[in-house]
């Protein structure tokens, strides 16, 4: 019969509208949610990702402000202009675009920005929160994961999650997320052996590697829920993600595609987060 496709797009389109009434009820109180970007240089894709926020801002009634400054720019002119968002009072959330060119230290950058501004989740201090399980930001890619699997109601707990990939913005908090759901998980990488060996035990499967079609049907067990992270350009130019979309969905029972599944939501829970944070603010004062 094949797989139910978990469709990023319609959700973020449902949540990034109760999003916008949560924004109209903060303006109503004096409050207007504000996003700082700093998208350093001239990266094609990154300048697409933000578009893609700024026009989410839009849509929530977040007042967006985006800094694009050269990419010769040094370390210490990009913390400047962090120091400035993090001492603005109209702004709630701050985010520099990652990649960075290479002259620039990314963990000082992030560790510069004001953890209760954090909205990308990013800042070790709520990388420690999410750990602990205490209240903090979360970051984007698999707090959107989370969402999904549970818009679609799918059960997490006690089942096996395998996590390939282990970055810190997406293949680690993910794993810590689904372990915070009560899930049992396994990271694979580039060093695991017999790779298929594990894929094949999950009941959720979580493909962050950034490798075109790197998990076929035959890496899966029948039923399988299968999250596609990957976000690869094919040589002519199209998008592709981790999964062999067209062969796992006739074994998995859930699936999302690429475009149209994780990323959407990425760019949606940064809205949840910078309304998080208005909110704070609000309750604060
Ligand atoms: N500061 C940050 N930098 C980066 C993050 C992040 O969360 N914070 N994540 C990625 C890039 N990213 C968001 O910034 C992102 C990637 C992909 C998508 C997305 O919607 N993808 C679409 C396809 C888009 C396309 O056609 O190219 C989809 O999957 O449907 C959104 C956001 C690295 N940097």
């Amino acid at each position: 019969m094949g797989a139910e496709v978990i469709s990023g797009k319609e959700l973020a389109q449902a949540t990034r509208q109760s999003l916008k009434e949560r924004t109209e009820e903060l303006v109503s109180q004096g409050i207007t949610p504000g996003l700082g970007v700093i998208l350093v240089g001239n990266d094609p894709a990154s300048a697409s990702y933000v578009r893609g926020k700024e026009k989410a801002c839009l849509e929530t009634g977040i007042h967006s402000e985006v800094d694009r400054p050269d990419e010769s720019i040094t370390e210490e002119e990009l913390l400047g202009k962090i120091d400035t968002l993090n001492n603005r009072e109209d702004i709630h959330g701050i985010l520099v675009q990652l990649p960075l060119p290479s002259h620039i230290d990314e963990q000082k950058v992030i560790m510069a920005i004001d953890p209760s501004k954090d909205v990308d989740g990013f800042h070790p201090y709520n990388t420690g929160k999410m750990l602990t399980g205490d209240d903090g930001f979360l970051p984007c890619t698999p707090f959107g994961i989370i969402h999904m699997l549970k818009s679609r109601n799918i059960p997490i707990e006690g089942r096996h999650a395998v996590v390939v990939g282990r970055s810190n913005i997406v293949g680690k908090p993910a794993g810590m997320l689904l372990l915070k759901e009560n899930a049992t998980v396994t990271f694979c990488h580039s060093r695991t052996k017999d790779m298929r060996s594990h894929t094949k035990q999950a009941d959720i499967l979580i493909a962050a590697v950034g490798k075109e079609k790197f998990i076929s049907a035959d890496d899966i067990k029948a039923g399988a829920v299968v999250v596609d992270v990957g976000v690869n350009r094919t040589s002519d130019g199209k998008l592709a993600g981790d999964v062999d979309f067209e062969s796992v969905k006739e074994k998995a029972s859930f699936i999302t595609p690429v475009p149209g599944g994780v990323g959407p939501m990425t760019i949606t829970m940064l809205m949840y987060n910078t309304v998080i944070s208005a909110e704070k603010r609000l309750h604060a004062t």
